[in-house]
C-alpha cells in the first residue's frame, strides 16, 4: 500500500496550510523531517528539516493505524500557509518515495478500510457540495450513518424470519405440505412497510440535495426578467420594451431562507414565425415543464397553462390595483410576498425528506423491494432465496458489497486532499 500526501487546505496563502499524510510510511516519514514523535494525537511545534534544509516550523501530529480518519496511520504537518513552503515539503516527501494523493483517495481509503460506508461517503460529498443550511443539515445526517443502521436493522429481521423459515423446512415432514412461521411473515412485512417508507422519502430528499428549480414563464413583456433581475438584485437577464427579448433560459442560485433554488427566465410564450424565438420558447417550455414549480407572471391574472401547485401573479402591479397577488419587478412591490410563497410551497417538500437520496440508494431499495414481493403460499425455499436477495439488496444500498462499480463515480467528486 502507498503512502499518499496532499494538501487537506486549498491552495494558495494562508494562514496555515495543512499537509495530510496516510499510508504505512506516515509516521516514520514524519520523524525523518520532525524528529521522534512519540505521542500519537497529540500535536507538537517541530522544526521540519530536509536534511540541512529549514523547511518550515510546523505544528505536527500523528494518528495510529486504526484510529485515524482512513484507519490508515496518518500525519498531519500545519504548515505557514505559503505555496512556496507546500512545495518544497512536497518534494521532500516524494524523494521519500510517497505520492501524491488522487481526488477523494483519503475518503476512499476510510471506505476501503470500513471507515464509513458507502452512503455516509454519499453524505459526504453532498456535505462538501451543500451550498444552503437545509443542505447541510441532509448531508450531515447522512454522514452520521443513519442509513446503514437502518439497513442493518432490516437486515437483522431478514435473518431471522430466513432461519426461521429454514428451521421450518428442516423440520417438516416430507409428505405434509410446509407451512411458512406466521411469525416470518410478520417480519417479511414490518421490512416491507420499513422499505416503501424509506422509497416515499426520496423524491423529496432527492430534490433537496440538488436543489430546487422555479420557473418565470409568462406573455413576452410580461416583467420576467426585470423580476429576475429584481429577485437576483443585479442585472442578470437583459430588460426591453422589445416582446421576445429573452431566448436562451437565464438562471439565478439563490439561497432561500436556507434552501437551495434556482430561478429560471424564460422566453415569452407566444407562437412566433422568428425560428431562434420559436427555438427559445420550446426550450423554456421544456425546463418549465421540469421544475419543481412555476411562477406565471401574468397581464390578467389568468394562467391556463398553470398547473396545480404554480404560482399565478399579476405582473406590473405599478400599473393599477388588481385582484389577486401582483407583483412589480420594477419597483419591488409584492416581491418580497411572492417569494414568501415560494419558500412556502418549497418548505413543505423539504419537510418531507428521509435517508435516501441518491438514485443508486433508492434502486437498491427498491431491488429489496422487488424481492420481497411474497406470500404465504410460496414454497419456503423460494421464500428463503427471496430474503437473501433482498438482504443482498440491502447490504450493497451502503456499499458493504458490490460497492466496486460505484467506488470511482463517487470519490472522484472529491477534491484532491479529501
Ligand atoms: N411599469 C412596469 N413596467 C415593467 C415592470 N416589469 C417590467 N416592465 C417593463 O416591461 C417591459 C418588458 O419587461 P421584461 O422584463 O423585458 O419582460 P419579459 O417578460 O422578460 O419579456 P420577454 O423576455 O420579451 O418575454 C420593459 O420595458 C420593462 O421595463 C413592472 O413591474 N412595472
Ligand atoms: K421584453
Ligand atoms: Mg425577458
Amino acid at each position: 500500500m502507498d503512502t499518499i500526501f496532499a494538501e487537506a487546505t486549498p491552495p494558495g496563502r494562508g494562514g496555515v496550510s495543512v499537509v495530510r499524510l496516510s499510508g504505512p510510511k506516515a509516521r516514520a516519514t514524519l520523524e525523518s523531517l520532525a524528529g521522534p514523535v512519540a505521542t500519537p494525537r497529540l500535536a507538537a511545534l517541530r522544526a521540519l528539516r530536509d536534511g540541512e534544509d529549514l523547511i518550515d516550523r510546523a505544528l505536527v501530529l500523528w494518528f495510529e493505524e486504526g484510529h485515524s480518519f482512513t484507519g490508515e496511520e496518518v500525519a498531519e504537518l500545519h504548515l505557514h500557509g505559503a505555496p512556496v513552503i507546500a512545495n518544497r515539503l512536497a518534494q521532500a516527501l516524494l524523494s521519500r518515495g510517497l505520492r501524491r494523493a488522487e481526488a477523494g483517495e483519503f475518503s476512499k481509503r476510510a471506505f476501503l478500510n470500513g471507515r464509513m460506508d458507502l452512503a455516509e461517503a454519499e453524505g459526504l460529498a453532498d456535505l462538501l457540495s451543500a451550498e444552503t443550511e437545509a443542505q447541510r443539515k441532509l448531508a450531515m445526517r447522512a454522514t452520521e450513518g443513519e442509513l446503514g443502521r437502518k439497513a442493518d436493522e432490516l437486515r437483522v429481521k431478514l435473518v431471522r424470519a430466513g432461519a426461521l423459515i429454514e428451521a421450518s423446512i428442516d423440520f417438516a415432514d416430507e409428505e405434509v405440505p410446509e407451512e411458512v412461521p406466521p411469525e416470518a411473515l410478520d417480519l417479511i412485512a414490518a421490512v416491507r412497510a420499513d422499505i416503501r417508507l424509506m422509497l416515499a422519502g426520496y423524491p423529496a430528499t432527492e430534490r433537496l440535495r440538488q436543489g430546487y428549480v422555479v420557473a418565470i414563464v409568462g406573455p413576452p413583456n410580461a416583467g420576467k426578467s426585470t423580476l429576475l433581475n429584481r429577485i437576483g438584485q443585479r442585472d442578470i437577464a437583459l430588460v426591453s420594451e422589445v416582446a421576445g427579448t429573452t431566448r436562451d433560459i437565464l438562471e439565478l442560485h439563490t439561497d432561500l431562507r436556507g434552501l437551495p433554488v434556482t430561478f429560471l427566465d424564460t422566453a415569452g410564450l407566444r407562437e412566433s414565425s422568428d425560428p431562434i424565438e420559436a427555438m427559445g420558447v420550446a426550450r423554456g417550455l421544456q425546463r418549465a415543464a421540469e421544475a419543481d414549480l412555476r411562477i406565471h407572471l401574468t397581464v390578467d391574472g389568468i394562467a391556463d397553462a398553470a398547473t396545480a401547485g404554480d404560482i399565478v401573479v399579476r405582473a406590473k402591479a405599478d400599473l393599477g390595483r388588481a385582484e389577486g397577488i401582483s407583483i412589480s419587478g420594477l419597483t419591488g412591490e409584492g416581491v418580497a410576498e411572492l417569494l414568501d410563497l415560494v419558500y412556502d410551497r418549497l418548505r413543505v417538500r423539504a419537510a418531507d425528506t428521509g435517508l435516501v437520496g441518491h438514485k443508486r440508494q433508492a434502486e437498491a431499495l427498491q431491488r429489496a423491494l422487488s424481492a420481497l414481493e411474497v406470500d404465504h403460499d410460496m414454497a419456503p425455499e423460494f421464500l428463503a432465496e427471496a430474503l437473501r436477495q433482498a438482504a443482498q439488496a440491502l447490504a450493497m444500498m451502503v456499499g458493504r458489497v458490490g460497492a466496486e462499480d460505484y467506488l470511482d463515480e463517487i470519490f472522484s467528486s472529491f477534491c484532491i486532499g479529501k
